[in-house]
């Protein structure tokens, strides 16, 4: 009894639920059985804070003393399930047989008071304290239905008043088919249907006005965000699937996740935290469903994982898609919005399926060096740079230089995206950092041996000395960090494995053996540039300045590498003091 009442559930308030959920069955089950019944239904709780009692009053089918016996106060047994399975009903909520015993976790007695549609002259009285032990005695006959009464514990008193309960319940039967009342109120806490019960048809429709009505639906069920515009789910072949879904107007990053989806299952709220039923790459999507197909665990609170649930999740992804695509298509300024809220989001979820790959092409923004831009803008010349560094690297003032903006490789799926944006419209994508991207760049060429190692004696610094030719051309040198290298070494550091499980690990340790970290640093020298030329054609003829003019080349090299990055490896005063030296050297020549 214990762990069926009170471990159960997340919480004991689901005992509300509970019974107006038996409620909401025992009229189903009137509308059924009793020829003779009303037109109206309704269920009404009442919370009395004062004397610290709750009363849930239906006008549903009652229970004869036999009943109370065999359904009420039986664990694991209920007509609801025997009426479920007779007729096939998708309207009975309950199925379990335990639902009931919920009740004795907030009250210390429970008092059930009922007249069955079938013995309309006699009334029942069951009374219990702990689900165990109980009476049943006649009472005075009353209209047909049943009164479930608790006298709450001191620590539940608070949930007799009444605004708590409308708080409560309003979340719970927001999508119940029979209205729910609070106290004395006359308008019900589920009065109005969900836009997509409105609707005329399969599809709701999109107009104005249509929309709007969403919104504000929407609206009263996101509690942390704004919704910024709804995307209609509607029923198929495969999933019966129900609702809406809405965007978030709140920004996120790439692996922000407040999806935020309740699942109503016939009109009672089961989960409202359903993320899962939505794709991973939607961290920014709301959304309320409901089905008659998903089947709930016996706590009522989560969904089983069967075929039902997933084809709700294949229906989901859809409904998204093409949600956006209209939003797109149909609201230009929503769909702004949506993009400068979510670009990094959209960035990742297009890389998930190829129709939001189309879709998103060309109006999602890559982070550069010169802030977002889209992929059209970036390219130059059918290439696209890529800095596979961290920003403030050499390839930053390398495209300075050249007034290029370069995408930002460590920032959330920018690098996958370039890669599968190049792979369907073509271009060429240089990945900077690489031995691939550098080749690119820098078109290596060769000098005689000689030359190459009074270059390096004059100019190095432990780099390895590649004369080659690149833009811009008054560039002379630069030096170049191999990211592989650099990832190798980071990946092997002893502290990554420590964080990382020993199956990453062996996945890690064969990526990194392919790299080769023979070379971290490359200093480029530009054969194109006007002062290397000369400073080549002074060492060849022998010139007396040769190795200042050379000194000078080298201190520019560490004052970039400085600006740049690891110029802690550079003596940076030293350089200075190099400059200061041939600047009065040449003056005073
Ligand atoms: N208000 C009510 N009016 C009429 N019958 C009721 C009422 N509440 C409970 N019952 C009867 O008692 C049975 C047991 O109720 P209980 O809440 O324990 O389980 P259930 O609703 O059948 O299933 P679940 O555990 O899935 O909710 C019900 O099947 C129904 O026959």
């Amino acid at each position: 009894m214990t762990v069926l009442g009170q471990h159960l559930y997340s919480t004991p308030v689901v005992a509300l639920r509970e019974l107006v959920q038996n409620a909401h069955d025992s009229i189903v089950r009137r509308r059924m059985e009793d020829p003779a019944v009303p037109e109206q239904h309704l269920i009404r709780v009442e919370g009395d804070l004062a004397a610290g009692i709750v009363r849930v009053v239906d006008s549903g089918a009652g229970l004869t003393d036999q009943e109370i016996h065999r359904y009420l106060a039986t664990v694991g047994v209920g007509y609801t399930r025997k009426l479920r399975e007779e007729t096939q009903s998708d309207e009975l909520i309950g199925m379990f047989g335990l639902g009931f015993l919920s009740a004795f976790v907030l009250a210390s007695k429970v008092t059930v008071t009922t007249t069955s549609w079938q013995t309309p002259g006699l009334g029942w009285c069951y009374q219990s304290s702990n689900g165990e032990q109980y009476t049943l005695t006649p009472a005075e006959p009353r209209p047909v239905g049943t009164v479930v009464e608790l006298v709450l514990r001191d620590s539940y008193r608070n949930l007799g008043g009444n605004g708590m309960l409308a708080k409560i319940l309003r979340r719970y039967c927001a999508l119940l088919h029979v209205p729910v009342y609070i106290g004395q109120d006359d308008e019900a806490l589920n009065g109005e249907a969900p836009p997509w019960r409105q609707a005329q048809g399969a599809v709701v429709e999109h107009t104005v006005q249509a929309r709007r009505k969403a919104l504000a639906f929407a609206t009263r069920f996101e509690e942390r965000f704004e919704p910024l515009c709804t995307l209609p789910i509607s029923a198929g072949p495969d999933s019966d699937v129900r609702g809406l879904l809405w965007v978030q107007d709140g920004a996120t990053y790439g692996t922000s996740d407040n999806r935020n989806l309740s699942v109503f299952v016939r009109g009672m709220l089961l989960d409202d935290d359903a993320r899962d039923l939505l794709p991973a790459w939607a961290g920014f999507i709301g959304g309320v469903i409901e089905s008659n197909r998903l089947t709930p665990t016996a706590s009522r609170e989560d969904l089983q994982r069967d075929d039902a649930y997933h084809a709700a999740q294949s229906a989901l992804t859809e409904a998204l898609i093409d949600g956006l695509a209209q939003v797109a298509r149909q609201q230009p300024e929503a769909w702004r919005r949506v993009l400068s809220r979510h670009n990094e989001a959209l960035l990742g979820a297009a890389l998930c399926d190829p129709r939001l790959f189309d879709l998103l092409a060309e109006s999602v923004r890559i982070p550069t060096s010169q802030g977002d831009l889209s992929v059209r803008s970036l390219l130059d010349k059918g290439r696209i740079h890529i800095n596979m560094g961290s920003p403030g690297g050499f390839e930053d003032m390398l495209f300075r230089a050249l007034h290029m903006p370069v995408a930002r490789g460590d920032r959330y799926a920018v690098v996958p995206f370039l890669r599968e944006w190049v792979s369907r419209h073509g271009g060429v994508l240089i990945e900077l950092g690489t031995e691939h991207g550098n080749r690119k760049l820098f078109s290596e060429d060769s000098l005689p041996a000689n030359e190459l190692d009074w270059l390096n004696q004059v100019l190095g610094n432990g780099e390895k000395l590649v004369p080659a030719r690149f833009e811009p051309t008054a560039l002379p040198l630069v030096v170049v960090h191999d990211r592989e290298a650099e990832l190798k070494r980071r990946l092997e550091a002893d502290e990554a494995d420590k964080r990382i499980s020993v199956a990453a690990l062996q996945l890690v340790r064969a990526f990194t053996a392919q790299l080769d970290d023979s070379v971290t640093r490359r200093l480029y020298l530009n054969l194109d540039n006007p002062a290397v030329t000369q400073l080549l054609q002074a060492y060849r003829q022998g010139h007396p300045q040769a190795e200042e003019a050379a000194g000078l080349l080298q201190a520019l090299k560490v004052i970039l590498a400085s600006g740049a990055e690891q110029g802690g490896q550079l003596d940076l005063n030293a350089a200075l003091g190099r400059v200061n030296r041939i600047f009065s050297l040449l003056l005073s020549a």
